[in-house]
Protein backbone atom coordinates (compact mmCIF):
# COMPACT_ATOMS: atom_id res chain seq x y z
CA UNK A 1 0.00 0.00 0.00
CA UNK A 2 1.09 3.37 -0.81
CA UNK A 3 1.35 5.25 2.04
CA UNK A 4 1.59 9.18 1.45
CA UNK A 5 2.61 11.75 3.74
CA UNK A 6 1.86 15.58 2.23
CA UNK A 7 3.96 18.62 3.51
CA UNK A 8 3.26 22.08 3.21
CA UNK A 9 7.06 22.93 2.69
CA UNK A 10 7.47 26.63 2.40
CA UNK A 11 5.63 28.32 5.14
CA UNK A 12 4.71 25.25 7.99
CA UNK A 13 2.86 25.89 11.03
CA UNK A 14 1.82 29.24 10.60
CA UNK A 15 -0.34 28.83 13.72
CA UNK A 16 2.68 28.60 15.80
CA UNK A 17 4.02 31.91 14.45
CA UNK A 18 4.50 34.26 17.40
CA UNK A 19 6.44 31.46 19.61
CA UNK A 20 8.84 30.15 16.75
CA UNK A 21 10.09 32.53 13.61
CA UNK A 22 9.31 31.68 10.27
CA UNK A 23 13.32 29.58 9.66
CA UNK A 24 12.01 27.87 13.42
CA UNK A 25 8.51 26.91 12.01
CA UNK A 26 10.51 25.21 9.12
CA UNK A 27 13.59 23.12 11.25
CA UNK A 28 10.30 22.26 13.61
CA UNK A 29 8.16 20.86 10.89
CA UNK A 30 11.29 19.24 9.65
CA UNK A 31 12.10 17.42 12.46
CA UNK A 32 8.22 16.27 12.80
CA UNK A 33 8.22 15.08 9.23
CA UNK A 34 12.03 13.28 10.47
CA UNK A 35 9.69 11.13 13.05
CA UNK A 36 6.43 10.51 10.87
CA UNK A 37 8.71 9.41 7.97
CA UNK A 38 11.24 7.25 10.72
CA UNK A 39 7.77 5.66 11.91
CA UNK A 40 6.79 4.77 9.14
CA UNK A 41 9.20 3.01 7.79
CA UNK A 42 9.22 0.89 11.03
CA UNK A 43 6.11 0.26 10.41
CA UNK A 44 7.18 -1.99 7.37
CA UNK A 45 5.77 0.83 4.74
CA UNK A 46 8.10 3.01 2.39
CA UNK A 47 6.47 6.38 2.57
CA UNK A 48 5.86 8.88 -0.12
CA UNK A 49 6.15 12.72 0.26
CA UNK A 50 3.37 15.53 -1.25
CA UNK A 51 5.49 18.25 -1.18
CA UNK A 52 4.22 21.82 -1.98
CA UNK A 53 8.23 22.33 -3.32
CA UNK A 54 10.93 20.01 -3.67
CA UNK A 55 12.34 19.24 -0.72
CA UNK A 56 15.94 18.01 -0.14
CA UNK A 57 15.19 14.95 1.34
CA UNK A 58 15.81 10.98 0.50
CA UNK A 59 12.10 10.28 0.08
CA UNK A 60 10.34 9.34 -3.34
CA UNK A 61 8.69 13.36 -3.64
CA UNK A 62 5.20 14.03 -5.65
CA UNK A 63 5.71 18.29 -5.77
CA UNK A 64 1.93 19.89 -6.15
CA UNK A 65 1.12 23.23 -5.53
CA UNK A 66 -2.40 22.81 -5.41
CA UNK A 67 -3.99 23.02 -1.87
CA UNK A 68 -4.03 20.04 0.60
CA UNK A 69 -7.40 18.59 -0.20
CA UNK A 70 -6.80 19.28 -4.31
CA UNK A 71 -3.54 17.34 -4.21
CA UNK A 72 -4.24 14.39 -2.46
CA UNK A 73 -7.69 13.81 -4.21
CA UNK A 74 -5.51 13.76 -7.02
CA UNK A 75 -3.82 10.70 -5.73
CA UNK A 76 -6.38 8.98 -5.00
CA UNK A 77 -8.58 9.72 -8.22
CA UNK A 78 -5.20 7.11 -9.71
CA UNK A 79 -4.69 4.79 -6.86
CA UNK A 80 -6.19 2.66 -4.58
CA UNK A 81 -5.50 1.35 -1.80
CA UNK A 82 -3.76 4.48 0.03
CA UNK A 83 -2.78 6.14 3.15
CA UNK A 84 -2.40 9.97 4.05
CA UNK A 85 -0.39 10.46 6.95
CA UNK A 86 -0.33 14.13 8.23
CA UNK A 87 3.35 15.16 8.81
CA UNK A 88 2.98 16.84 12.11
CA UNK A 89 2.33 13.61 13.75
CA UNK A 90 5.55 13.63 16.32
CA UNK A 91 4.25 10.98 18.28
CA UNK A 92 2.99 8.21 16.19
CA UNK A 93 4.01 4.82 16.96
CA UNK A 94 4.84 1.84 14.34
CA UNK A 95 2.32 0.45 16.41
CA UNK A 96 -0.38 2.78 16.20
CA UNK A 97 0.49 3.12 12.29
CA UNK A 98 0.14 -0.48 12.16
CA UNK A 99 -3.42 -0.14 13.97
CA UNK A 100 -4.41 2.15 11.07
CA UNK A 101 -2.46 0.26 8.47
CA UNK A 102 -4.32 -3.19 8.95
CA UNK A 103 -7.73 -2.35 10.05
CA UNK A 104 -10.18 -3.60 7.84
CA UNK A 105 -12.97 -1.19 6.49
CA UNK A 106 -12.83 0.67 3.29
CA UNK A 107 -12.63 3.81 4.35
CA UNK A 108 -10.21 3.81 7.99
CA UNK A 109 -10.05 7.67 9.32
CA UNK A 110 -7.55 8.48 12.66
CA UNK A 111 -9.28 11.88 14.02
CA UNK A 112 -7.40 14.55 15.05
CA UNK A 113 -8.41 16.54 18.56
CA UNK A 114 -10.57 19.25 17.35
CA UNK A 115 -12.25 17.41 14.47
CA UNK A 116 -9.70 16.95 11.89
CA UNK A 117 -8.14 13.63 9.94
CA UNK A 118 -4.53 12.75 11.32
CA UNK A 119 -4.35 9.96 9.32
CA UNK A 120 -6.83 7.85 6.84
CA UNK A 121 -6.23 5.00 4.29
CA UNK A 122 -8.76 4.90 1.61
CA UNK A 123 -9.89 1.09 -0.36
CA UNK A 124 -12.66 2.29 -2.13
CA UNK A 125 -11.97 3.97 -5.10
CA UNK A 126 -14.33 6.62 -4.85
CA UNK A 127 -13.83 7.72 -2.10
CA UNK A 128 -12.51 11.59 -2.06
CA UNK A 129 -11.23 14.00 0.82
CA UNK A 130 -12.55 17.66 2.11
CA UNK A 131 -9.83 18.69 4.78
CA UNK A 132 -10.29 21.98 7.02
CA UNK A 133 -12.71 22.14 9.60
CA UNK A 134 -14.43 19.13 10.76
CA UNK A 135 -13.04 16.88 8.08
CA UNK A 136 -13.32 13.53 10.56
CA UNK A 137 -17.19 13.99 10.04
CA UNK A 138 -17.00 15.18 6.55
CA UNK A 139 -14.86 11.88 5.36
CA UNK A 140 -17.26 9.90 7.42
CA UNK A 141 -20.07 11.10 6.03
CA UNK A 142 -18.32 11.09 2.35
CA UNK A 143 -17.34 7.85 2.96
CA UNK A 144 -20.82 6.49 3.81
CA UNK A 145 -21.96 8.39 0.16
CA UNK A 146 -20.13 6.10 -1.58
CA UNK A 147 -21.06 3.00 -0.36
CA UNK A 148 -18.03 2.08 1.64
CA UNK A 149 -17.92 0.50 5.27
CA UNK A 150 -16.12 3.33 7.76
CA UNK A 151 -13.63 2.36 10.61
CA UNK A 152 -12.07 4.84 13.19
CA UNK A 153 -8.76 3.88 14.84
CA UNK A 154 -8.99 5.79 18.81
CA UNK A 155 -5.19 6.56 18.81
CA UNK A 156 -3.86 9.04 21.31
CA UNK A 157 -0.75 9.33 19.46
CA UNK A 158 -2.10 9.58 16.20
CA UNK A 159 -4.76 11.61 17.44
CA UNK A 160 -2.10 15.11 18.80
CA UNK A 161 -1.55 16.83 15.61
CA UNK A 162 0.78 19.73 16.64
CA UNK A 163 -1.29 22.74 15.29
CA UNK A 164 -1.17 25.58 18.74
CA UNK A 165 1.47 26.46 20.97
CA UNK A 166 0.36 23.91 24.05
CA UNK A 167 0.16 20.97 21.89
CA UNK A 168 3.80 21.37 22.15
CA UNK A 169 3.38 20.35 25.95
CA UNK A 170 2.11 17.07 24.75
CA UNK A 171 4.90 16.58 22.78
CA UNK A 172 7.42 17.57 25.78
CA UNK A 173 5.62 14.90 27.92
CA UNK A 174 5.46 12.42 25.35
CA UNK A 175 7.55 12.48 22.78
CA UNK A 176 11.08 11.02 22.55
CA UNK A 177 11.95 11.59 18.88
CA UNK A 178 13.56 14.46 16.66
CA UNK A 179 10.78 16.83 16.85
CA UNK A 180 11.51 16.42 21.30
CA UNK A 181 15.03 17.04 20.39
CA UNK A 182 14.36 20.34 18.47
CA UNK A 183 11.96 21.74 21.42
CA UNK A 184 14.89 21.04 24.02
CA UNK A 185 17.57 22.68 21.92
CA UNK A 186 15.08 25.54 21.66
CA UNK A 187 14.95 25.88 24.64
CA UNK A 188 10.70 25.35 24.89
CA UNK A 189 10.25 23.93 28.13
CA UNK A 190 7.14 22.90 29.99
CA UNK A 191 5.45 24.81 32.71
CA UNK A 192 3.63 23.09 35.17
CA UNK A 193 2.67 24.93 38.28
CA UNK A 194 -0.63 24.95 38.26
CA UNK A 195 -3.79 24.00 36.50
CA UNK A 196 -3.25 22.80 32.63
CA UNK A 197 0.20 22.20 31.57
CA UNK A 198 1.42 24.70 28.90
CA UNK A 199 4.92 25.51 27.64
CA UNK A 200 7.34 28.53 28.10
CA UNK A 201 10.78 29.70 26.31
CA UNK A 202 13.82 29.64 27.84
CA UNK A 203 16.32 32.82 27.49
CA UNK A 204 19.20 30.59 26.39
CA UNK A 205 16.85 28.85 23.68
N1 LIG B 1 0.94 18.94 0.02
C1 LIG B 1 0.39 19.81 0.91
N2 LIG B 1 0.46 19.56 2.23
C2 LIG B 1 -0.08 20.47 3.08
C3 LIG B 1 -0.70 21.65 2.64
N3 LIG B 1 -1.15 22.33 3.73
C4 LIG B 1 -0.82 21.60 4.80
N4 LIG B 1 -0.17 20.47 4.42
C5 LIG B 1 0.30 19.37 5.29
O1 LIG B 1 -0.88 18.78 5.81
C6 LIG B 1 -0.74 18.44 7.18
C7 LIG B 1 -1.76 19.18 8.04
O2 LIG B 1 -1.46 20.53 7.92
P1 LIG B 1 -2.19 21.68 8.74
O3 LIG B 1 -1.98 21.51 10.19
O4 LIG B 1 -3.58 21.84 8.26
O5 LIG B 1 -1.37 22.94 8.17
P2 LIG B 1 0.12 23.40 8.48
O6 LIG B 1 0.62 24.09 7.26
O7 LIG B 1 0.96 22.25 8.95
O8 LIG B 1 -0.05 24.40 9.69
P3 LIG B 1 -0.82 25.83 9.75
O9 LIG B 1 -0.11 26.75 8.80
O10 LIG B 1 -0.67 26.26 11.18
O11 LIG B 1 -2.26 25.55 9.36
C8 LIG B 1 0.72 18.71 7.49
O12 LIG B 1 1.42 17.52 7.20
C9 LIG B 1 1.10 19.80 6.50
O13 LIG B 1 2.50 19.79 6.23
C10 LIG B 1 -0.75 21.89 1.22
O14 LIG B 1 -1.28 22.89 0.74
N5 LIG B 1 -0.19 20.95 0.42
C1 LIG C 1 -5.65 18.90 7.51
C2 LIG C 1 -6.57 19.39 8.56
O1 LIG C 1 -5.80 19.56 9.67
P1 LIG C 1 -6.11 20.64 10.83
O2 LIG C 1 -6.40 21.93 10.12
O3 LIG C 1 -7.26 20.06 11.58
O4 LIG C 1 -4.83 20.62 11.58
C3 LIG C 1 -7.68 18.36 8.80
O5 LIG C 1 -7.43 17.41 9.53
O6 LIG C 1 -8.72 18.52 8.21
Amino acid sequence: MRVVVPFAAEQPKTRLDGFLTAAERREFADAMLADVLAAIRESGHEPELLATAPIDRNVPTIVDERPLTAAVNAILETDSPVAIVMADLPLATPAALARLFEASEDVVLAPGRGGGTNALVARHPDFRVDYHGTSFLDHREGARRVGASVGTVDSFRLATDIDEQMDLAELLVHGEGTARAWLDRAGVRLVRDEGRVGVERTENG
